[in-house]
């Protein structure tokens, strides 16, 4: 606030002169906003007797304002007592006058700021009240205007569902002409938008027209939510959002999706539209946030390891809640799942985010990390016993040999007398040893374990018959085991046998670099009978010899690890594997990864049937509990617990799935028909089922052996266990038949194969599968045709016939001339023509043949030119068939 002193006016006009000794002025307060006020002060003077001290000026404001906080123009006392009543006032000084002036000037300039400062204020309310009057029309209009828009919208969607029943109903009506039902009727007005196009707040159609320039108000309002999307975009990419968001669909139903929600569209229940770009921005930024929309569950916020792909229930498992509330969470993402669909690592991150969890991203090969344990240390270390394979050529002996080391006859009980299980057997010697051996239906058998990886044989014996010496599979056998890196023992069998020479086959074997000790070679040589059971603990010896240098260890107080080296379904007891533990100590309860199958330990059995409680290392076992039975040569190990094992398996599964469709029967299909297409090669499509693995890879073997430059087996898929119905869709599809070795068709298969005419084959012996397929391809091969001369005819005239054509008259010279023979026509030793006979006449008679030195009539089929002394060559096509 600030006061103006305005002392000293001259009089004014309409005040009235009096004596009183008084003197007025106005003060003129100014106060914050503007305001100001004008106080009058009266100045009373009062007589002032000499030698009297001058009393003090006393002012009386008539109004009860605040006292002046300054009089710049009040006179000293001196000058007070000089302005007293009754004394003659003196002249101011020069000083005193221009202290006043500028006093004066003073108070004028600060009353011409207040003057201005109060019109700007007013100034100032009378726009802001222009202001608020502009805005309130302004609002009162758009609210007119988006009633009214409403009302536009509800009348367009109502025309439009009308229009869509009546349409539905017509079609109903008229099938023949069927009409797309559309919310965007063609022949809308234009301007006006398609039903259920509701951009937010644009001006409806009508009211558009009416209320006047606001034309680009709708292309606008469309391309902020574009813009609002475009905005989340981004967060997608780095969230990577596998929400459905509101993508945009076609035509009309995406537009309208981007539109304001309505009462019709809230009851319309079409939850894609209802959800808006608006309320997925905003469940986009909580999710940016980090904020917690569900409660993390009982345990609370956990880490959740997330693969490439997991599935519903497993994601659930892992975040220790309900499948249910999972799906719950991908719904409102406008995602539909089912417990049992896999979902990407992205979606189940942000599944985990909802709930509050960190997730932990891992490679889909990051599974098998840590799946099996690191090194031993040494003094872990225990000596173990080796595991022997014993390979050869057929009928050298192998079965015959670990017969006899077993003490046991397994020979007789074999279809055919081969040896078609894998089998693995510990013999305990009498001095307490052990040995480990792996009886294998020959080296593919090991080849194939080998290849998928399962290194098990410390040792191989190559057993040669005495009285055969080296044969081709020995040398293959031999290839095999120096490819393992494994050390050989020859043992030289049916020593007893009259034509046996050892010497001989030690010679052999010289040609393929294996030098026995005889020789001055390092290979150990055995001269056994397994039938007279000669030398066997000479064998036995030599193998643990060959073991000890070989110093072969193993920690046996650790969880089990090894191959499976046979696996079957057994009717009784289920999928059943031949393990053998290489590592480790393989107990009843342990969970079991073997391959892509996994299960709890139900039982252990060894090879004599007998239950078992634990196996050790270079322990053969047979494990049942097994949810599926596993590829023989599949590695197992024992895991921590089911998730673990459940989320190996899945990943094992899904990779050999990939790799199967990457060589799918499709594939495989596709290339058949290729090949036939352009004269290839032709393959006898089959589907091979067998009991276990060993027979299937012994069939799959033989028969691919069978094939030639011409024919040959395509064998589209092997496996253990029945055959089903999908192994009869694949024969089907690709025009194949299966095989069954030890195993038979389920109802289902049966039913299938008899309505698709799938031919399913029974066996229980090799020879007759592979004697089967050979006769099949020697079907296959394209059979030879050989041409039989019949005879020569001489045309001696030719004859014109109305309606026949033209006719020779021909003498047979040589040979016969049958009907439906093929014939030559020979013009100066030249053939003009090769065809078919019409017509063979004997006189006016058809004849079937005519011999030499008769004549005839003969006509050929389509052809006319024929000239007398022409010959006509008749001839048979034989056809004869092949076999391999
Ligand atoms: N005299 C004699 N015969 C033997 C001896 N060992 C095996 N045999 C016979 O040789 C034949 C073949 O023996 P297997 O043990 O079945 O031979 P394998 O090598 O296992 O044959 P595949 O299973 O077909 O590969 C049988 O008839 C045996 O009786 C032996 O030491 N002396």
């Amino acid at each position: 606030m600030s006061d103006t002193n305005d002392t000293k006016k001259p009089a004014a006009a309409h005040k009235t002169l009096s004596l009183k000794k008084t003197e007025t002025s106005t003060v003129k307060q100014s106060f914050s906003h503007g305001r100001t006020k004008a106080v009058v002060v009266e100045k009373k003077r009062t007589r002032v007797e000499p030698g009297k001290p001058a009393a003090p000026v006393k002012e009386t404001p008539k109004a009860a304002a605040p006292a002046p906080a300054a009089q710049p123009a009040a006179p000293k006392p001196a000058a007070a007592a000089s302005a007293r009543p009754g004394v003659v006032l003196r002249q101011l000084t020069d000083e005193e006058k221009a202290r006043r002036g500028a006093a004066l000037a003073d108070a004028r300039i600060a009353e011409e700021e207040a003057r201005k400062a109060a019109e700007e204020e007013a100034r100032r309310r009378a726009e802001e009240e222009a202001r608020l009057k502009i805005e309130r029309e302004a609002a009162a209009k758009r609210k007119a205007e988006e009633d009214a828009r409403k009302a536009t919208e509800e009348a367009a969607k109502k025309r439009a569902e009308d229009e869509a029943k009546r349409r539905l109903e017509k079609e109903n009506k008229d099938d023949t002409a069927p009409a797309p039902v559309t919310h965007a009727p063609a022949t809308r007005a234009p301007g006006a938008k398609p039903a259920g196009f509701k951009p937010a707040g644009a001006p409806p159609a009508a009211p558009a027209a009416t209320t006047g320039p606001k034309p680009a108000e709708p292309p606008r309002r469309k391309l902020v939510v574009k813009e609002e999307e475009e905005e989340s975009a981004p967060k997608k990419a780095g969230v990577k959002v596998p929400v459905k968001a509101p993508a945009a669909k076609k035509g009309s139903d995406g537009d309208r999706r981007r539109g304001k929600l309505t009462v019709t569209k809230a009851l319309s229940g079409d939850d894609e539209r209802t959800r808006s770009v608006a309320s997925f921005r905003r469940h986009l930024q909580r999710m940016n946030k980090g904020q917690v929309v569900q409660q993390a569950g009982p345990a609370g916020p956990r880490e959740v390891t997330i693969p490439e792909t997991i599935t519903v229930s497993e994601l659930a498992n892992r975040m220790a809640r309900r499948a249910v509330d999972v799906i719950k969470v991908l719904m409102k993402n406008g995602m539909m799942a089912t417990v049992n669909d896999v979902i990407d690592a992205d979606t189940a991150e942000l599944v985990a985010a909802e709930y509050g969890h960190t997730v932990k991203r891992v490679a889909d090969s990051d599974v098998l990390e840590g799946l099996k344990g690191g090194e031993d240390a040494a003094e872990e270390m225990q000596s173990r016993p080796p595991v022997v394979t014993v390979m050869g050529h057929v009928d050298h002996g192998k079965t015959s040999l670990l017969d006899a080391l077993r003490a046991t006859d397994v020979v007789g009980g074999e279809a055919g007398g081969i040896t078609q299980h894998i089998g693995a057997y510990q013999v305990q010697l009498k001095t307490g040893q052990k040995i480990t051996f792996i009886d294998t239906p020959g080296h593919a058998a090991f080849t194939a374990m080998r290849a998928r990886g399962a290194e098990v044989t410390d040792i191989v014996v190559l057993v040669v018959a005495a009285d055969d010496g080296v044969m081709p599979q020995t040398v293959e056998a031999i290839a095999h085991a120096k490819a393992a890196g494994v050390p050989i023992i020859v043992a030289i069998n049916k020593i007893d046998m009259g034509g046996a020479d050892p010497m001989r086959v030690k010679t052999e074997l010289l040609q393929h670099e294996i030098q026995v000790e005889d020789l001055g070679g390092e290979t150990i040589a055995v001269e056994v009978s397994a039938k007279k059971k000669i030398n066997l603990d000479k064998l036995t010896e030599m193998i643990l010899l060959q073991a000890e240098v070989l110093d072969l260890k193993a920690n046996p107080n650790r969880t089990a690890e090894g191959a499976i080296i046979e696996a079957k379904l057994d009717r009784g007891r289920g999928p059943v594997a031949t393990a053998l533990v290489q590592r480790g100590t393989l107990k009843v309860g342990d969970i079991v990864v073997a391959g892509s199958e996994w299960g709890r330990v139900r039982l252990l059995q060894n090879e004599r049937g007998e239950t078992v409680p634990s196996a050790g290392p270079a322990v053969p076992v047979e494990i049942l509990g097994l949810s599926a039975a596993p590829e023989a040569g599949d590695d197992f190990v024992v895991v921590e617990n089911e998730a673990r094992a459940r989320e190996v398996t899945e990943y094992r599964a899904r990779k050999r799935r990939e790799a199967r469709q990457a060589t799918s029967s499709r594939q495989t299909l596709d290339q058949l028909l290729k090949q036939r297409a352009a004269g290839e090669r032709k393959l006898l499509p089959l589907v091979l089922k067998a009991d276990v693995q060993g027979s299937t890879e012994a069939i799959d073997g033989a028969l691919n052996k069978l094939g030639t430059d011409e024919v040959g087996v395509q064998v589209l898929q092997s496996g253990v266990g029945g055959i089903t119905e999908s192994d009869v869709i694949l024969a089907h599809a690709s025009g194949g038949a299966i095989i069954g070795f030890n195993v038979r068709a389920d109802k289902l298969a049966r039913e299938r194969a008899k309505r698709d005419g799938v031919e399913i084959r029974y066996y229980n012996i090799i020879y007759n599968v592979v004697d089967d397929i050979k006769a099949a391809l020697s079907g296959m091969l394209a059979p030879e045709t050989r041409e039989k001369f019949l005879g020569n005819a001489e045309i001696l005239e030719v004859f014109t016939i109305t309606k026949v054509g033209k006719v020779a008259g021909c003498r047979v010279t040589e040979g016969v001339v049958r009907r439906g023979a093929k014939v030559r026509l020979i013009r100066d030793h030249v053939v003009v023509h090769e065809g078919e006979l019409s017509t063979l006449k004997r006189f006016k008679d058809e004849v079937k043949e005519v011999q030499v030195g008769q004549e005839c009539g003969m006509a050929f089929a389509n052809y006319q030119d024929i000239q007398k002394g022409d010959v006509i060559e008749a001839f048979e096509v034989e056809t004869i068939q092949r076999a391999l």
